[in-house]
């Protein structure tokens, strides 16, 4: 397989309503989209999940490209590639930036899927025919407003309720919600809100009967992580502090978690993610797929790695009506019931509408 063209298109579109977290909000997201063409004209598709702020990483959509052009696409571009795990092993001579290079590798994994007449999912090593999602809500103005959020998501039959926590936005929220809504899986992100100092107060959440309080410390704290769970009887979930399998290798050996989420774009590819979901099924560390508010290109890959066996947990892979009036692919990304049907084509299972694409595209270059 030689990757002959990439074309790299910035999109700005408007999400349905904002999304705040204790970082900030996001409304108006622009993202990259990547076009990787082999000699016979046949195309795969990444999205770079970078934001335009670099809150959640240091990466954002002008480093992302920065990254692909002048580094990572010249790596890649008119090489003999066999099997796309062979460019996480290409790019290893680039320090970090793993969601620039996700962008690019998972489009690969697109492309080789497309190649060899099977479904990316298939590719991957996945066997479910559907997967089971759940929903995050970003931190709404009133508890009420929230409340009814959770209402509608129940309704619309989404397997959990995630929702966001920050000092003084925790535990009166999680009782209120529980007060109206006593058996719904419920979890809490909280994006590094905390230090070790709250202890006493995160330990008041284990009353509540969470799946899992997510990313209560620093990013770069494993080791306080490993404190932490050992005063929680609720299991942590890493997210942002899981960046490689070393981290994962790392919080597994020391205890700083129960689960971990994986987003292909935080850890620098599906390969990697690949080799963390394995890591974390081997020692029986539970994981679920994490969202970026992505279209439906980055949804559809989301898609596929939750097919993989030890996804046993529901993501936050919500429909493209969730977050889009219109998206980027059709089929859109439907879930019934909190259930997503997996796609039977081959690669992602989904085309790319090349209308909406291009009216979203601000920017666009290709290199060849
Ligand atoms: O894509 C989705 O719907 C999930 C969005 C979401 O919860 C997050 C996206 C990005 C950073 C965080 O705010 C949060 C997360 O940490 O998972
Ligand atoms: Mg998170």
């Amino acid at each position: 397989m030689k990757i002959t063209e990439v074309t790299i298109r910035q999109l700005s579109m408007r999400m349905k309503s904002p999304f705040t977290t204790s970082f900030g909000t996001v409304q108006d997201k622009q993202f990259l989209i990547l076009e990787a063409k082999d000699e016979s004209g046949l195309s795969g598709w990444g999205e770079g999940v970078a934001f335009e702020v670099p809150w959640y990483t240091e990466e954002t959509v002008k480093t992302s490209w920065h990254m692909l052009e002048d580094f990572l696409i010249p790596l890649v571009l008119n090489k003999d590639v066999q099997h796309p795990d062979e460019i996480s092993a290409i790019f290893k001579v680039i320090r970090q930036n793993n969601m620039a290079k996700a962008t690019l590798e998972s489009a690969v994994w697109d492309l080789y899927a497309k190649r060899t007449e099977q479904s990316l999912a298939h590719a991957l090593g996945g066997t479910k025919e559907k997967i089971e999602v759940g929903i995050s809500i970003g931190i709404q103005p009133t508890t009420e407003q929230l409340l009814q959020l959770i209402e509608e998501h129940v309704t619309a039959g989404y397997k959990r309720m995630k929702v966001k926590i920050k000092p003084d936005k925790d535990i009166e929220v999680i009782r209120a919600i529980r007060a109206r809504f006593p058996e719904v899986p419920l979890m809490a992100d909280a994006n590094s809100a905390y230090s070790l100092d709250d202890i006493e107060l995160l330990q008041q959440l284990d009353e509540f009967n969470l799946m899992m309080i997510e990313q209560p410390l620093a990013s770069d704290d494993i080791i306080n992580h490993a404190k932490l769970q050992k005063q929680l009887k609720t299991p942590i979930c890493l997210d942002e502090s899981i960046c490689s399998y070393e981290d994962a290798r790392t919080a597994i050996e020391l205890g700083s978690c129960g689960v971990i989420n994986i987003k292909f774009g935080r850890v620098g590819g599906l390969t990697e993610a690949k080799r963390i979901h394995d890591l974390c099924m081997q020692h029986g560390i539970k994981v679920w797929c994490g969202g970026m508010l992505e279209s439906g290109i980055g949804r559809a890959h989301n898609v596929a790695l939750t097919t993989l066996q030890n996804f046993v947990l529901p993501g936050d892979t919500a429909g493209s009506n969730h977050y889009w009036d219109q998206d980027i692919i059709s089929p859109e990304v439907i879930v019934e019931d909190g259930y997503i049907k997996v796609p039977e084509g081959y690669g992602v299972g989904y085309e790319p509408n090349m209308e909406s694409l291009e009216q979203f595209t601000v920017s666009k270059k290709v290199y060849r």
